[in-house]
């Protein structure tokens, strides 16, 4: 759908270079979903591997975040295999709704509400990084982190337009929870993509 290098705004790897490879197509429906117009795949033209690969080494950095739309709607093996094959480091964002696929040195799963994730995708999860909308939301999160691995990095981030209520509420429950650490979009108050 898209492509830019920017800062990782999100997460475990917040504040160091990457390239976003974005692929369009997501059937999960988040009614807040910050990128609404990734869901229609038929929308965006179709770029071949290489020339993403070109891309992204026409650039200094060699991190890459593959997002969407729903990334693993596909197959990433040969993707993510032309990448590690010119040195680069895979960071994958999925809602673990599919099963996984590729070459991962990073992978980060946001669980939803709207189609739960898959139990063995959850278990393979470096980083589970779960939006905060409602304060439902933190039984979802414990939930979901009863699924993870013992090393898997817990992240709580405020859903963007929820963000004026929701921070103090996040705040105050990872003080009695220290086990989650809070992710704010920091690319948002950056002003970049
Ligand atoms: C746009 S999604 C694309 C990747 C994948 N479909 C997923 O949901 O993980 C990338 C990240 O942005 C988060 N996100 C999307 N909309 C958001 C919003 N309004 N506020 C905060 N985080 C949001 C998602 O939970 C996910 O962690
Ligand atoms: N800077 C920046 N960091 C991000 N981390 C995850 C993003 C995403 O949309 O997957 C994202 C994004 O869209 N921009
Ligand atoms: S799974 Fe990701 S891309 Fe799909 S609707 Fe939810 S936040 Fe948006
Ligand atoms: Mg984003």
């Amino acid at each position: 759908m898209e492509q830019f290098y920017t800062i990782q705004g999100e997460g475990y790897n917040a504040g160091r270079a990457a390239y976003f490879l974005r692929l369009g197509g997501c059937d999960v429906g988040c009614v807040w979903c910050d990128v609404k117009e990734s869901w229609d795949a038929g929308l965006h033209p179709r770029v071949a591997i290489q020339d993403m690969v070109a891309a992204v080494l026409a650039h200094p950095g060699r991190n890459v975040v593959i997002t969407g739309g729903e990334p693993l709607m596909y197959d990433l093996t040969e993707l993510t295999g032309a990448l590690k094959e010119v040195g680069c480091q895979t960071w994958l964002e999925t809602s673990g709704a599919y099963p996984l696929s590729g070459n991962w040195d990073w992978v980060c799963v946001s669980p939803k509400k709207f189609k739960a994730p898959l139990p063995e995708v959850v278990a393979q999860a470096h980083e589970l990084k779960v939006v905060v909308f409602h304060k439902s939301d933190f039984a979802w999160a414990e939930q979901h982190a009863a699924m993870a691995g013992p090393h898997t990095r817990l992240y709580l981030q405020p859903e963007w337009s929820k963000a004026a209520t929701i921070t103090p509420l996040l705040i105050d429950y990872v003080k009695q929870h220290p086990q989650w650490q809070v992710s704010l979009q920091t690319h948002k108050y950056l002003d970049i993509p």
